[in-house]
């Protein structure tokens, strides 16, 4: 099989609806808010730093990979580090042709020098407007309740995703600690979102087995489900989240990393492909997790055999799975599958040139 190249990847127009804010600085920029806010951090280099804020292959469980954003967490307790970090983290993923990007957070972790929550969400609302001025990208904000954090919270947050509606928010999710948090205890804070006909999505069975996804499904109205690998336990619920199209955010370095799967090689993501799931990739967190878009693609073009037209039909499924309204959806897919449609990758083309 012809091998596709990273920048091959690059090229293509892609999405990525699975990514932490606070998992997804530039290691400069942590360094640069630090010296500015005064904040003192484990490492006063890039490389001092790089281990408490990218995980490596030590890294032993979910609990232990969400270390790391507390020293993230430290400095982005300020209006400007919000737009800051907003605005760049879009820019680095309209670099790599991140067409359309869907950044979540919770802004209960940003209140520790006193901003208001409303403040935490304007601001990253302005550095997503201005990147979108400046780069072609579309962007929304997913605001996250928090597993091992107080229901109560949850519901303050679902109220704060109401009060956005329409104003860069577009969705709701319950990130944090998996294990002994199950999410039926923020089921309030569901219902007043989807009361408000605003879409959710929940990570699940990524810590925690099939029963966490069947609570976000069942219980809390997820229209989508965050990485979702342990599915692979439950042919049954398979089988209704296939029916329902009801999309996977599958993150494939993170979950080897947070040892929800063993191996790259082993990662479900290709049987949920072909058993005709809709799968879309994501980073989860471009920082802590050290990867881009295009790279988790690359892996699952060289360690799971996925083809070309493949990743091209990953790519279509990651746009139908946008939060988006129906029509502004409609238009943006008709452009990247034109754009798709037409697309060669640059490794063919020196191919040819060689013939
Ligand atoms: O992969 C994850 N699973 C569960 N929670 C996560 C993951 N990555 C980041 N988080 C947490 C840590 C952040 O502080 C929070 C909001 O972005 O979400
Ligand atoms: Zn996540």
């Amino acid at each position: 099989m012809r091998k596709l190249t990273l920048e091959d990847i690059q090229r293509l127009p892609k999405t990525d609806l699975h990514v932490h804010l606070d998992g997804s600085l530039r290691l400069s920029t942590i360094l640069e808010l630090a010296q500015e806010q005064g904040v003192t951090l484990p490492g006063t280099t890039i490389e001092t730093l790089r281990p408490f804020v990218e995980v490596g292959e030590e890294c032993t469980s979910l609990v232990d990979y969400l270390k790391a954003f507390d020293v993230t967490l430290s400095v982005m307790q300020t209006y400007d580090s919000l737009v800051r970090t907003a605005y760049e983290l879009a820019a680095d993923a309209a670099a790599e042709n991140v067409r359309y990007l869907e950044v979540r957070y919770s802004p209960i972790l940003h209140q520790q020098k006193g901003l208001t929550l409303h403040h935490i969400v304007q601001a990253v609302v302005e550095g997503l407007a201005q990147a979108e001025k400046e780069f072609n990208i579309k962007t929304g904000v997913i605001l996250c309740g928090i597993r091992h954090i107080s229901p109560e919270l949850s519901n303050r947050l679902a109220d704060l995703t109401v009060a956005f509606k329409n104003k860069g928010v577009v969705g709701f999710d319950l990130a944090g600690a998996e294990e002994d948090f199950p999410a039926k205890k923020h089921r309030e804070a569901f219902s007043r979102v989807l009361a408000n006909n605003i879409n959710c999505t929940l990570h699940a069975g990524e810590a925690y087995g099939p029963e966490s996804i069947h609570q976000a499904i069942h219980l809390c109205g997820a229209h989508r489900i965050g990485h979702g690998v342990r599915l692979i336990e439950n042919g049954d619920l398979l089988n209704y989240v296939n029916d329902h199209r009801i999309p996977l955010e599958c993150c494939p370095s993170s979950n080897v990393q947070t040892r929800a799967v063993r191996t790259m090689a082993e990662h479900p993501i290709r049987l949920f492909y072909d058993l005709g799931l809709r799968v879309t990739v994501n980073t989860d967190n471009r920082m802590v997790t050290r990867t881009t878009v295009s790279e988790e693609y690359l892996h699952l073009h060289e360690t799971l055999g996925f083809t070309l037209d493949e990743i091209k039909e990953l790519i279509i499924m990651g746009f139908k799975s946008a939060f988006l309204p129906y029509a502004v959806k409609r238009a943006l897919l008709s452009d990247v599958v034109n754009e798709l449609k037409s697309f060669q990758p640059h490794s063919l083309e020196s191919k040819k040139e060689q013939l």
